[in-house]
């Protein structure tokens, strides 16, 4: 018998009754081989019902199998999905955990926030107490301080203890103390003042701690957190068929930082910590409002307090804010939470469905242990079947004839009877396969159940770790919140000693407000009384004062009276001295500037006088001030009248027979000729001399007959020249007297006897000064002129004479030869002006020097004045200075020498007195003299006076002894 002719189609078959219909359900089906489904056309009817049974059976069996394996399906989704939810609940139990930590750190805020709510409202209330206590006091004014002020007192808020000792109040001092005490108060006030800076800068720094503490918290949470996501990861990686559990719970994480709620969270907190730092901001600007220097006035203090308290209502507000949105932010957490734990308990649900589709499965594996059994049993028919038809083949081999035949007869039968056997061999191959994919199956669902076992002791693990992790976090919760308690009772019972020590400083404050208080009466009733006191002390003063310069200036005047008459009496010893010592006088005279001198920085003064002293006169030269000191300055502004007056008394003292030289020293320009001659309106020294030797002549004629003769005669390139002779190449020399003494011979000596004489006598010496050079004013720069005026005097009594002689000199130009710049015959003038003046340098500085040797004869000058300046005459130099800056050097030059000058000390002078039996002169009506014309003697001849009047008379120019004068009229007269 084959079976190899059966053959299987898949198709739908009715899992009921093996009908073919459109069931659903996808079945194994025999085909036959007509192509119809059904029975097959020609078996054996017990094979055939057999057969179909088995068919059915095996219909009914691939209809379970496929069931089971749609239900594994369905269990596999179902698994998942539970893992899913297991995950999302282990996600939501993290951040459930996350949020608790949020809510912790939100507490702490709180925690934190309500602190320093407590010290604001503590400052505040003391600030608002200060404020009320100093209103109340200001309102009252007269409280009695000593009532309310506590004896002892903390004087530092941070270190000293309540109970130290402060200084007792001002109010307990006597009144007579009212000054120190108003003095103490203000200190105290001040102090107290610090100590409440001082108290502010501690609670600022206990509020950086607070904020330290909170950021130390942040990140320990922080580190847990990520504790947290090392041990998720490390759970992942070993449950690696949970990939999206660690996605997930990683998202969850993520989800709880960065998603909605979790921004929302971080907002919120960002938002407290600004707020925070406002609050920080707020309080600093509080201390710094604190730290301001305090005012010493009291409404100034006020007012600050006011603005403290106004600054404290609006923290107070903002703190109020701040808690509201707390609260409406622990009201959105709470619902949050809630939802949390509904999704919680859907979980738990599930996962007791979960347990209902295990029992579902223990069911089907039940069932299919059944299924598998029926297959044994089938198995077991089959091989009893083939059994039978074996007997029965042994039995009745007729049977197998008829067999045969009949499969002769039904050739096609048996094919399909060996189709059948093949489709049955197939099919128990395909049933091999199916039991085959069933164990697979059981093998999977296995594994499945122990991945779903590892998955819930994992979870049961991962569930035990977040209540581990949550305890911790409560213990360590319930740690910072046990040690941030602490903290806020030690600075709560600081805040409380802070209060108490405000307190008792308040009273004292309020006691040494008192004393300011009445203080600042005394003071405003002395600050009303003040301007009357200023002015009453101003009229004394300026009344005293006014009497004090008033006595001051009579005193000034008084001493300028005597200055002045100290400075005559001064002179006048100086004088007595001079004339004791035989000292030349020195006068400077500083002509006022000319055009000559030039404009701009060159014409600048350089000149400046003492207005106190007028021996002093101060130069200006490069920067530096010399000072130099003489017998008498003249300024510009002096007269020619006034030198005179300082020279008239030496001027007349040579009709006492003294003999007497002035002469003018200057560079050319300074003024030596305008100082000597003067110009026609503005007479010199010359004329006036003259004319002044004629009033007192005159004024002594009762007693006194004199006769005055006069010479002029210049020294030029070393050659004297009489100019009153008409014989210009007449060169004179000087020549030395065999008794002694020195004379020019062939000098003419005009005897004078009045001012028209004089003018004459000068306008001849000009004329003749004139005709021998083309420039007067270059000559007359380059010359000396001499004119020499003897005096004799005869008594009329006593016959008595005296021999006075009287030089006035007016010198040559002083300015160096280099500056003047000349060549040829300037040259040659230079050198002669120099040689001479130099020659008068060398005998000042014998003279000086007291040499025994004194170069008198090394110039004509010197040889010329060697009676007036080397012994017993009184001799007066004049310096002459330009006060600009253009002859500053030749100014100092010429200062210099001066001071150089009036150094030399001559001797004292003496009189030239010849007494003797000589004939007596008859008595003359005043005012007249002996000769009523214009004299004009020869040229001088060696004295023939007796031997005590050339003892006397050394220097003889122009002698005019009467005894041997030949008087002869002049020729122009
Ligand atoms: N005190 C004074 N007041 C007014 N003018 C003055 C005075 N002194 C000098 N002068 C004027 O200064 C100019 C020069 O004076 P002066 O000729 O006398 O100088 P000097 O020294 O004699 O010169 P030199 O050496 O060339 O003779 C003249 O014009 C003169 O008028």
């Amino acid at each position: 018998m084959v079976w190899s002719s059966h053959r299987f189609r898949w198709g739908y078959v009715c899992s009921n009754c093996g009908s073919n219909r459109d069931t659903g359900k996808r079945v194994f089906i025999v085909n036959a081989p007509g192509g119809d489904v059904g029975e097959p056309e020609s078996s054996p009817a017990c094979s055939e019902v057999e057969y179909s049974m088995l068919k059915r059976e095996l219909h009914e069996r691939n209809c379970q199998r496929d069931d089971l394996v749609i239900k594994i399906r369905d269990l596999t989704d179902n698994n998942k999905k539970y893992k899913e939810r297991l995950e999302t609940r282990e996600t939501s139990k993290r951040q459930q955990v996350v949020t608790k930590t949020h809510a912790s750190q939100l507490s702490d805020r709180d925690h934190l926030i309500a602190s320093l709510q407590a010290v604001i409202e503590d400052q505040e209330a003391t600030i608002t107490q200060l404020d009320r206590r100093i209103h109340g006091n200001n309102t009252s004014g007269t409280t009695n301080p000593s009532s309310t002020v506590s004896t002892s007192y903390p004087l530092t808020s941070a270190s000293a203890h309540p109970t130290s000792s402060f200084p007792s109040s001002p109010s307990s001092s006597s009144p007579t103390d009212a000054e120190s005490s108003r003095t103490g108060g203000t200190s105290r006030l001040v102090a107290d003042i610090q100590c409440l800076h001082d108290e502010k800068t501690k609670l600022v720094s206990q509020l950086a701690e607070a904020q330290a503490q909170l950021d130390v918290c942040e990140a320990e949470h922080s580190q847990k957190i990520a504790a947290l996501q090392r041990s998720l990861a490390e759970r992942e990686k070993f449950s690696s068929h949970h990939g999206g559990t660690k996605k997930n719970i990683e998202q969850g994480i993520h989800d709880t930082k960065t998603g909605s709620c979790s921004t929302d969270t971080e907002k919120q907190l960002e938002k407290v910590q600004a707020e925070n730092d406002r609050l920080a901001a707020e309080v600093s600007s509080l201390h710094r409002f604190y730290t301001r220097k305090p005012s010493a006035s009291y409404s100034f203090q006020a007012e600050d307090f006011r603005k403290l308290e106004d600054e404290s209502e609006q923290l107070h507000h903002q703190l109020q804010e701040a808690e509201a949105c707390m609260q409406q932010k622990e009201e959105y957490w709470g619902e949050q939470e809630a939802h949390l734990r509904a999704q919680l308990a859907q979980a738990h649900n599930k996962m007791s469905s979960h347990s209902n589709w295990q029992e579902k499965e223990s069911t089907l594996r039940a069932e299919i242990t059944g299924a598998h059994t029926e297959k044994r049993q089938t198995a077991q028919q089959l091989r009893d079947l083939q059994a039978k038809w074996t007997a029965l083949q042994a039995k009745d081999p007729d049977v197998i004839t008829k067999i045969i035949q009949v499969e002769v007869e039904s050739e096609g039968l048996k094919e399909q009877v060996g189709e059948l056997t093949d489709k049955v061999l197939d099919w128990e191959r395909h049933c091999a396969d199916r039991d085959k994919m069933v164990a697979d199956m059981q093998k999977q669902i296995e594994f499945l159940n122990d991945k779903l076992e590892k998955g819930a002791e994992e979870r049961k693990l991962l569930q035990e770790c977040l209540t581990e992790e949550a305890e911790k976090e409560r213990n360590s919760k319930e740690l910072a919140v046990a040690d941030v308690r602490r903290e806020m009772e030690k600075k709560m019972y600081d805040l409380q000693v802070t209060n108490q020590q405000m307190k008792l400083k308040l009273a004292y404050l309020a006691s040494s407000f008192d004393g300011v208080k009445q203080a600042y009466i005394l003071l405003s009733r002395q600050a009303r009384q003040f301007p009357q006191m200023v002015a009453i002390t101003l009229r004394e003063t300026q009344e005293k004062m006014l009497s004090a310069v008033k006595d001051v200036g009579e005193e000034n005047k008084s001493l300028v009276r005597k200055y002045h008459k100290e400075m005559k009496l001064r002179k006048k010893y100086h004088n007595e001295l001079v004339e004791l010592k035989g000292n030349i006088r020195v006068f400077c005279r500083v002509r006022p500037p000319i055009k000559e001198d030039g404009t701009g920085s060159q014409a600048d003064m350089v000149v400046t006088y003492d207005p106190d002293d007028d021996g002093l006169v101060y130069i200006s030269n490069k920067g530096r001030i010399q000072t130099f000191d003489f017998d008498r300055v003249f300024s510009p502004i002096s007269t020619q009248c006034q030198v005179f007056d300082e020279v008239s008394a030496l001027v007349t003292s040579c009709i006492d027979g003294f003999n007497v030289c002035i002469f003018a020293y200057g560079q050319t320009g300074s003024g030596k000729t305008y100082t000597m001659e003067g110009p026609s309106g503005d007479q010199g020294i010359n004329q006036r001399a003259l004319a002044e030797l004629f009033q007192e002549t005159a004024d002594r004629g009762d007693d006194w007959h004199y006769t005055i003769d006069v010479s002029v005669l210049e020294i030029y390139n070393e050659t004297i020249r009489d100019l009153l002779s008409a014989d210009n190449g007449n060169k004179l020399d000087v020549k030395m007297k065999g008794e002694g003494g020195f004379h020019v011979p062939g000098l003419v000596t005009v005897t004078v006897s009045s001012q028209r004489d004089v003018n004459q006598v000068f306008a001849e010496g000009k004329k003749n000064r004139a005709t021998a050079t083309t420039n007067m004013n270059e000559h007359s720069s380059r010359s000396h002129c001499l004119l020499c005026v003897t005096v004799t005097g005869v008594n009329r009594t006593t016959s008595t004479r005296s021999f006075g002689r009287l030089n006035l000199v007016d010198l040559a130009g002083s300015e160096r030869v280099s500056k003047s710049g000349a060549d040829g015959t300037r040259l040659k003038e230079a050198q002669n002006i120099n040689k001479s003046l130099s020659c008068l340098g060398d005998v000042i500085h014998a003279l000086r020097v007291k040499q025994n040797h004194i170069p008198f004869r090394n110039s004509k000058l010197t040889y010329l004045l060697q009676d007036s300046l080397g012994g017993d005459s009184k001799t007066l130099m004049i310096v002459q200075v330009a006060p600009v800056e253009k002859n500053v050097s030749e100014t100092v030059c010429s200062l210099t020498f001066g001071q150089r000058v009036r150094s030399v000390e001559l001797g004292a002078a003496s009189r030239k007195i010849e007494t003797g039996d000589f004939e007596k002169i008859p008595t003359s009506p005043k005012g007249t003299t002996d000769s009523p014309a214009l004299k004009k003697l020869g040229p001088s001849s060696p004295s023939t006076k007796s031997p005590a009047l050339q003892s006397q008379s050394r220097f003889t120019p122009g002698k005019s002894s009467p005894a041997n004068r030949v008087t002869r009229q002049t020729s122009r007269k």
